[in-house]
């Protein structure tokens, strides 16, 4: 039988990555002569990609994107965001004993990410975290990205673990839904990026540090999830 697998979504989940998206963000508003997106601003961008972020900037300054510049910003991000990597980004509190505890409880544990995978590997290489997951899948990995359930039940196949026995731990709306549509439970942090909070999505538990993420919460949540009794 393959072992059970916990699945965290990157930023804002694992990492503490809005400052650098905000510099990389604003470099590329900048040379667009868009004005700057404030730090309070970046969780409401964040969350379906570099691209996504981008638009969403220019559609909260009223300004419009002309014909190929979105593809000229997204490369410009890209090589400011991959150049100051790892930045001021840092992983949340509790991140690596979380992981560490589960490992040890048998789990296999992956990132399941919106994040380019290439990014997200350099990220979690400067960090020296690459090596606590058995697989990082981005939003180019597979022919779908989050919310589409796919992402995350074919992230859960690469890495060999047991979709019935799986967790998805996330900060926004996207990765809920994206477990919800899975039929995976989905523990949300409310420290992440969204602008609106995390509760509102229904998540099957809502924690406020990693220490609240233990092997029993994740097997409380598997055995709900199929249905058995909990005592
Ligand atoms: O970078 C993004 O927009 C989203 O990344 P996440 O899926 O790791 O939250
Ligand atoms: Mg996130």
């Amino acid at each position: 039988m393959a072992p059970p697998i916990i699945v965290f979504d990157l930023d804002g989940t694992l990492i503490d990555t809005a400052p650098d998206l905000l510099d990389s963000l604003n470099h590329c508003l900048q040379t667009a002569n868009v004005p700057p997106v404030e730090a309070a601003e970046i969780r409401r961008f964040v969350g379906f990609g570099s691209r996504v972020m981008i638009e969403r900037a220019f559609a909260d300054h009223g300004q419009p994107l002309i014909e190929g510049q979105l593809d000229a910003l997204q490369a410009l991000f890209l090589e400011h965001y991959s150049a100051a990597m790892p930045g001021k980004s840092r992983p949340f509190a509790g991140v690596p004993e979380a992981i560490t505890r589960f490992r040890k409880a048998g789990y296999l544990t992956a990132v399941c990410t919106n994040k380019l995978e290439g990014l997200s590997v350099s990220l979690l290489d400067a960090l020296e975290m690459t090596e606590l997951f058995g697989a990082v899948c981005g939003a180019d990995t597979f022919a779908h990205r989050k919310p589409d359930p796919r992402h995350l039940l074919e992230t859960i196949e690469r890495c060999g673990g047991d979709r019935d026995r799986a967790v998805m731990v996330g900060d926004s709306r996207t990765d809920i839904d994206t477990a919800k549509a899975a039929g995976i439970p989905v523990v949300a942090v409310d420290f992440g990026y969204t602008d609106v909070h995390v509760s509102t999505f229904e998540p099957s538990r809502v924690i406020s540090h990693f220490d609240e993420l233990t092997v029993e919460l994740a097997e409380s949540l598997i055995r709900e999830a199929s249905g058995i009794a909990v005592s």
